[in-house]
């Protein structure tokens, strides 16, 4: 249902309010929650103390429990609970459940889990170690799991979760044994604005000798400490620019941050009697190259060797950042804490199924075809990985504002404009049409025309200039479900490649950070080269399954224009899906599709377990 990514700023004074405006949101973009009401809500709960150890269905005494946590989790639980109320009064009719940060913890052995305090005292207040950001850790441990296609059960895990607040777990055998953030999310590693690890004596001192009181303590380590009470700012990103001034309050916070990682990777390592996977994650693991390699520059001991090329560049998706001779395998994995809980709360249940009833249009498919089990999957670029067509619009707009507003051109140049002259036209006759419309008159020139002069292959150019500048300036944002199928079958190990015609295709791959997933791209520059004849002909989709070395009986298409369902049925592919993005079910079908779907999305095993029962 999901294809495009919608960004609006504004402030929101709270959890009800912000309910309607992501309802707003619904009704102008889309997907219609009419159409598409939601089955369950599930809900992000920071502390669930040592009574939640599974997604739990909400009611007023869970409400109350998860209050009384509060006092271990001030940030948080509070927030939480806001969410869940307001929540609660918008979709009343659905199960809400609450997804624990604390629930994968729930297996620390006592000499982990215990603070070495007056026993009886500490049990009669439940004071503990609980660690946090559990739905994080566990589903960053799977996931490395299955991108390096080992058994999770014979791995030796480190995840760090570095974001506003960071972590640290140790996972053996996909368990959690050793975590950083202890009673509340306030222990362990330097945090954006939480000191992590002080000597509580420290407290004490400041109680005795400056007069705090405990209100005053508990603002002081939860908000004005960390890397906001080092350097005055929270975010990694200004820290890292003041290191590269040579900033000295910077400096010192970025290495009392680094030190402190190394001390709790060692000593993890030190627990697990080895690590086998280093994993990186959230804000700062997913984007602070610096971070990470200065973390790990001094466990070449513990066989940890860092690529500083892999390290540093900029992809999306679960990469290796190790070298090829590290015996430790050390990955940036990008957290989805909103996908795990949604996972959860549909496990946790009864009637979160999806609606039985075919979205409109009856384009969802009687049965799903397994991605998983092909020799190959092979995707068209245009409408099925990238809305590249809004790029292609924001270029059109670019140049013929300009000319316009030059040459006095009324009326305007609209969106109408162009679906009525330019839309699905070759580039010149689209700009000749749309200048005809306005009575202007302008010599064609030729196709080596300068992008500044002023004809018609000079305007179009000019466009295509404009295009590579957007996109590099913009770059370009995969559909989600379009990349949560790539990220899946890549983790998985199935060849993938690309089947584009247009001559754009390595320029969008790469902005839209993507590249990497696709052993092989068959695009326009190719077929030019190679003299292949365009889609609906075979040519394009056979090429790309003999140059990925599969078999297209056993392979499946990926298509959203009839033209290139029609090549890939040509091609002999098993299965051809359509990605409904307007062409039409029914079209689609009669060009070859064998099944059809609004989203790739719908194709996850996740997904597809949910659909197969009620369809
Ligand atoms: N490109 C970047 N480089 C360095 N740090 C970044 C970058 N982008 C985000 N961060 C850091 O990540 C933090 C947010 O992490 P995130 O996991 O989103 O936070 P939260 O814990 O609130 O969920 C930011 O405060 C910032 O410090
Ligand atoms: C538990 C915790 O610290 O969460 P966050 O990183 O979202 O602040
Ligand atoms: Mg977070």
């Amino acid at each position: 249902m999901l294809d495009a990514t919608y960004r609006d700023e504004q402030s929101i004074p709270d959890h009800a309010a912000a309910f309607e405006v992501m309802r707003a949101q619904f009704a102008a973009h889309g997907p219609s929650l009419e159409a598409h009401p939601p089955v369950a809500v599930g809900h992000r709960v920071v502390h669930g103390g040592a009574r939640f150890y599974a997604p739990t269905l909400i009611d007023a005494d869970v409400e109350r429990q998860i209050d009384e946590l509060a006092v271990l989790a001030p940030l948080h639980n509070p927030a939480n609970l806001a969410g869940i109320r307001a929540a609660r009064a918008v979709f009343d009719s659905v199960p809400h459940v609450a997804v624990f940060d604390t629930a994968f913890h729930q297996t620390l052995p006592p000499a982990a889990y215990t603070y070495a305090i007056d026993a009886a005292l500490a049990a009669e207040h439940r004071v503990r170690r609980y660690g946090f950001h559990g739905t994080s850790h566990q589903y960053v441990s799977e996931t490395a799991a299955r991108f390096l296609g080992r058994d999770l059960g014979t791995l030796r895990q480190l995840v760090f979760h570095l974001g506003n607040g960071a972590s640290v777990t140790a996972i053996d055998g996909g368990r959690s044994v050793e975590t950083s953030m202890g009673l509340t999310p306030l222990e362990g590693l330097v945090m954006g604005t939480r000191s992590g690890d002080i000597d509580p004596a420290a407290l004490v001192h400041l109680s005795r000798r400056a007069g705090y009181t405990i209100d005053d303590l508990d603002a002081l380590l939860n908000t004005r400490s960390g890397l906001a009470g080092l350097a005055g700012r929270s975010d990694m990103r200004d820290i890292l620019a003041g290191v590269a001034v040579g900033e000295e309050a910077a400096t010192l916070a970025f290495d009392v941050y680094v030190h402190r990682l190394r001390a709790y990777a060692g000593a993890y390592i030190a627990q697990l009697g080895g690590v086998d996977v280093v994993s990186f994650t959230a804000g700062v693991g997913e984007n602070a190259a610096p971070v990470r390699a200065a973390a790990m520059a001094t466990l070449g001991f513990a066989g940890i060797e860092i690529d500083p090329a892999r390290n540093e560049a900029k992809e999306r998706g679960v990469r290796v950042i190790s070298t090829d001779a590290s015996a430790v395998t050390v990955l940036v994995v990008p957290t989805d804490e909103e996908l795990q809980i949604a996972r959860q709360t549909a496990d946790g249940t009864e009637r979160c199924r999806p609606d039985p009833r075919p979205s409109p249009g009856g384009s969802v498919p009687d049965a799903l075809p397994d991605l998983f089990h092909a020799d190959g999957v092979l995707f068209d670029l245009d409408g099925v990985l990238t809305p590249t067509a809004e790029v292609h619009m924001r270029a059109w707009k670019a140049v013929f504002d300009d000319v316009f507003a030059r040459w006095d051109i009324t009326p305007p140049y609209t969106d109408e404009d162009y679906f009525a002259y330019v839309d699905g036209k070759k580039r010149y006759d689209g700009v000749a049409s749309l200048l005809r419309s306005r009575n202007v008159e302008v010599p064609w020139g030729s196709v080596d025309d300068d992008p500044s002069a002023e004809t018609i292959c000079g305007i179009g150019n000019r466009k295509n200039a404009a295009f590579a500048a957007s996109l590099r300036s913009q770059g370009i944002a995969p559909f989600p479900g379009s990349l949560a199928v790539v990220e899946a079958l890549h983790a998985a190990g199935i060849p993938l490649g690309v089947v584009s015609s247009s001559k754009n295709a390595e320029e969008v791959l790469a902005a839209a950070g993507i590249r990497s997933f696709f052993r092989v791209v068959i695009d326009g520059v190719v077929a030019e080269r190679e003299h292949l004849a365009s889609k609906p002909a075979a040519d394009m989709f056979a090429a790309g399954a003999t140059a990925l070395g599969v078999d297209p009986a056993r392979s499946i298409a990926v298509e959203d224009a009839t033209s290139g369902a029609a090549s890939a049925a040509a091609a002999g592919y098993a299965v051809v899906i359509g990605v409904d993005r307007g062409a039409g079910a029914d079209a689609l079908r009669a060009a070859g599709a064998t099944h059809v779907v609004d989203d790739l999305g719908v194709l996850l095993p996740a997904a597809r377990t949910d659909t197969s029962e009620t369809a």
